[in-house]
């Protein structure tokens, strides 16, 4: 595979694929790679590496780089796949034009964005662009369900050394606001496909024209559960003029939670409603306007306000967002000392990072002069609204949660084959007229061509979608739930929604699949999701473990909620995805690439990311290459990784958060050192343990020098030579500045 980023692969497929990714975890992977390659070697598992990166996806698209993520992706299908997956920028398109922008000035040849394709040529660039746009990697790999959970050394770490967690008053004005109608969740529909087949989607004008076909042919499994659904723009904007004004009534901060990156077609377009909805005076004066110079709201204020000076009325315009910003709710902001709003830009503010960082902070969310205040959390469609408010409301009522004493919420995820709503932008569509939306039988399926499947009447500017999820998916899914509730002893609740047609579906399945698997002495229940957060929040509090079984959205949800309350961050979680074809893919945490850890980096010479769940992703992984290669050796690598990683937490050696600490960099060379340590010490293998006595000896001489040459860098700006596509040998010096260490993982 190629690589932009690091040292070239093997063209064999390797024991292990490591992902090269963007940001604060690929620069990471700059200080770590050669520390893993160096080990591994030592004990014939190697170590390859994929590129799917935004920069080399761009490149790969338009035929300047090798498609990494199309093989890994065939990759998924083998049995002997072991893939560790770092998390990857999902672009929003303000990203995606910086980092086009950014490869155009480094020489590449690359078309423009084109905002308003007109020819079949710029369509066809746009198809191109639009399919490396938003969260476009993990739907690629994810060939499995989900198992997410805090190690038990993680959890003890955190009851030992509990994070700071924000005070909750029961006076707390902090509230999610969510639609009571004609939303995603009120408007759902659902039917379970008979056979293989085809369907088409298309909308039939209400003014009697032809029918305009939104996706030609669809492809469907047997025993596929397929939904549809539409979010009104009507019942939106009213909902949104309501919240404006209790955000303001309340004289709380207006703060809006969406994953526009994700949900890359639904959710920029209702950030556009959100920010037309707060500028309402701006938008009417000067909406044409704004929409001819291709600046739209669905892009973010940003993007807006850096479009102005090339307008005639652009001095009007900004006056007059300024003056609607001072009429409006006081806004929730990013950072405050930039000058950032919560509606600056669509990924700025991305729902399941960001409820969390707000519940742990006890419900405040950061105000325009630096401070913190209590927020009315705009999350318009109810599907999982009630979540939040269920967690809201109990802190109210018990206080913060205690990280020393509460039970844990690990998550089995329904993720596999691009399950639900993760899977369904290509399948969105915002409506172009009034009319019906129907799915339509064109073949197979086991029901007359023609026969109408899901409709709904729709009108102009409201956002349609279908979801698809397949049944084997399900099956494995509810295996899973059933493998780790036996595993684990813990409760397995199923989280669905009987108000909600896809849920109904979902539960009838899982009863089904359940009966056909041994379930003697398991408690395994099937609750709404409201009453689910409350039960596993009253045992979390009893210091009980409670296992969550969702759907794709819930999983991404819960997946950082209960680790940020438990452990402070989701960078600590295992997170391991069983892949139905036998292969095994190890995400690292649940977290993403952290950009503002990138600007620290730059300005100080200083990383704070933690690779904890790299290293537990990698012990993982060589347990999976001693399962499918017979090379006991992985193993043995694997017990001493998991036993350094359990005394580097002990011996407090993650990074700290402020300079002079020790940095992503220096808790590397701490691994490094109880690794060979660990694998000195062992006796399961005399070789190894052999090869890396002097190895750990050497380590040990030079480490308290390291360390010291690690925090002198520290304090100065360095320069990377790019931020999605950084220049290598800049990113080397930067992230592996110690000669000394270099030249003992070199040499192993
Ligand atoms: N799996 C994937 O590929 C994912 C990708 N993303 C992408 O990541 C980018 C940022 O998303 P965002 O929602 O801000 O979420 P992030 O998880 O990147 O950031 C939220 C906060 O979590 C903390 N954090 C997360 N991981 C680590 C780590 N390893 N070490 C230390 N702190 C960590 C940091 O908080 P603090 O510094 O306050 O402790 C950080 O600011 C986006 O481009 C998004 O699309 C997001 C989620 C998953
Ligand atoms: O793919 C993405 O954009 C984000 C994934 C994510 O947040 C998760 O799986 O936890
Ligand atoms: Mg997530």
């Amino acid at each position: 595979m190629t690589d932009h980023n690091a040292n070239s692969a093997p063209a064999a497929t390797p024991d292990i694929v490591y992902t090269l990714t963007d940001e604060a975890p690929m620069l990471a992977t700059r200080s770590l790679l050669p520390i893993i390659k160096g080990f591994t070697r030592a004990a014939d598992v190697s170590v390859g590496t994929a590129d799917i990166s935004l920069a080399g996806r761009i490149l790969a698209a338009f035929g300047l780089a090798d498609d990494d993520l199309a093989r890994l992706g065939a990759l998924t299908q083998d049995p002997a796949a072991t893939i560790i997956k770092l998390p990857n920028v999902s672009a929003s398109l303000p990203q995606l034009k910086a980092a086009i922008a950014e490869l155009r000035d480094k020489g590449y040849e690359l078309p423009d964005y084109p905002d308003e394709p007109t020819t079949d040529a710029e369509r066809e660039v746009r198809a191109a662009y639009d399919a490396v746009k938003g969260s476009a990697v993990n739907p690629v790999l994810r060939e499995g369900n989900s198992d997410r959970r805090a190690p038990r050394a993680v959890k003890a770490y955190a009851r030992s050394h509990p994070h700071s967690m924000g005070a909750w008053s029961p006076d707390s004005k902090t509230r999610v606001a969510t639609m009571d109608a004609d939303d995603f969740r009120h408007n759902e529909r659902s039917v379970v496909i008979p056979e293989a087949g085809t369907v088409q989607i298309r909308l039939v004008p209400a003014d009697g024209g032809q029918p305009v076909v939104l996706r030609e042919a669809l492809p469907v499994t047997a025993g596929e559960v397929v939904d549809a659904t539409f979010m009104s723009a009507r019942a939106l904007d009213e909902f949104l003029v309501g919240a404006n004004a209790a955000a303001k009534a309340d004289d709380v901060l207006l703060s809006v939670h969406l994953k526009a990156t994700m949900m890359k077609v639904s959710d920029p377009l209702i950030f556009g409603h959100v920010v037309r909805a707060f500028f309402p005076m701006t938008f009417n004066a000067f909406g044409l306007v704004l929409a001819e110079a291709g600046l739209r709201a669905e892009d973010g204020l940003a993007s807006i306000l850096a479009g102005l000076d090339a307008l005639p009325e652009g001095e009007r315009i900004r006056a007059s967002l300024q003056e609607e910003l001072e009429l409006g709710p006081r806004l929730n902001m990013v950072d405050s000392t930039r000058g950032i709003t919560n509606l600056h830009v669509p990924s700025d503010v991305i729902i399941d990072a960001s409820m969390p960082a707000m519940i742990r902070a006890g419900g405040k969310l950061w105000d325009a002069d630096g401070g913190q205040d209590d927020t009315l959390a705009v999350i318009p469609d109810s599907s999982y609204a009630g979540v939040y408010q269920a967690v809201i409301d109990d802190c109210k009522a018990h206080g913060a949660l205690d990280p020393r004493t509460m039970g844990s919420v690990p998550n089995v995820g329904l993720m596999a084959r691009k399950a639900e709503e993760y899977g369904s932008h290509d399948k969105t569509f915002l409506i172009p007229a009034d009319g019906t939306v129907e799915v339509v039988v064109t073949q197979g399926t086991g029901r007359a061509a023609g026969t109408v499947l899901l409709s709904h009447a729709v009108e102009d500017g409201d956002i349609w979608r279908a979801c698809q999820t397949q049944d084997a998916a399900v099956r494995d899914w509810v295996h899973l739930a059933v493998v780790r509730a036996r595993a684990t002893g813990a409760p397995a609740v199923f989280w669905l929604d009987p108000e909600r047609a896809h849920d109904r579906t979902i539960a009838s399945l899982v009863e089904r699949y359940l009966a056909a698997e041994d379930t003697t002495g398991l408690d395994i229940r099937i609750l709404d999701p409201v009453a689910a957060t409350r039960l596993s929040l009253e045992r979390a509090r009893r210091g009980e473990d409670t296992i969550s079984v969702t759907g794709n959205v819930l999983r991404d949800y819960n997946t950082d909620l209960f680790p940020i309350l438990e452990v402070g961050t989701s960078a600590k979680m295992l997170s391991v995805v069983p892949l139905m074809n036998g292969g095994g893919l190890y995400e690292t945490g649940a977290g993403g690439s952290a950009p503002k850890h990138v600007r620290q980096l730059l300005e100080e010479d200083y990383l704070r990311w933690d690779s904890l769940g790299e290293f537990l992703a990698l012990a993982e992984a060589l347990r999976h290459v001693a399962q499918v290669s017979g090379n006991a050796r992985a193993t043995v690598l694997a017990d001493a990784l998991d036993a350094a990683t359990t005394t580097l937490l002990e011996e407090e050696r993650s990074p700290a958060r402020r300079l002079g600490g020790i940095d992503n960099r220096g808790s590397h060379a701490w691994l490094a050192l109880y690794w060979a340590r660990e694998l000195a010490a062992q006796t399961a293998d005399a070789d190894l343990a052999a090869r890396f006595a002097p190895v750990a000896e050497r380590l040990g001489e030079v480490n308290e020098a390291v360390q010291a040459e690690l925090v002198a860098v520290q304090g100065h700006p360095v320069e990377l030579g790019g931020y999605y596509l950084p220049d290598p040998a800049l990113a080397d010096a930067v992230m592996r500045p110690s000669a000394a260490l270099n030249a003992i993982i070199d040499a192993l």
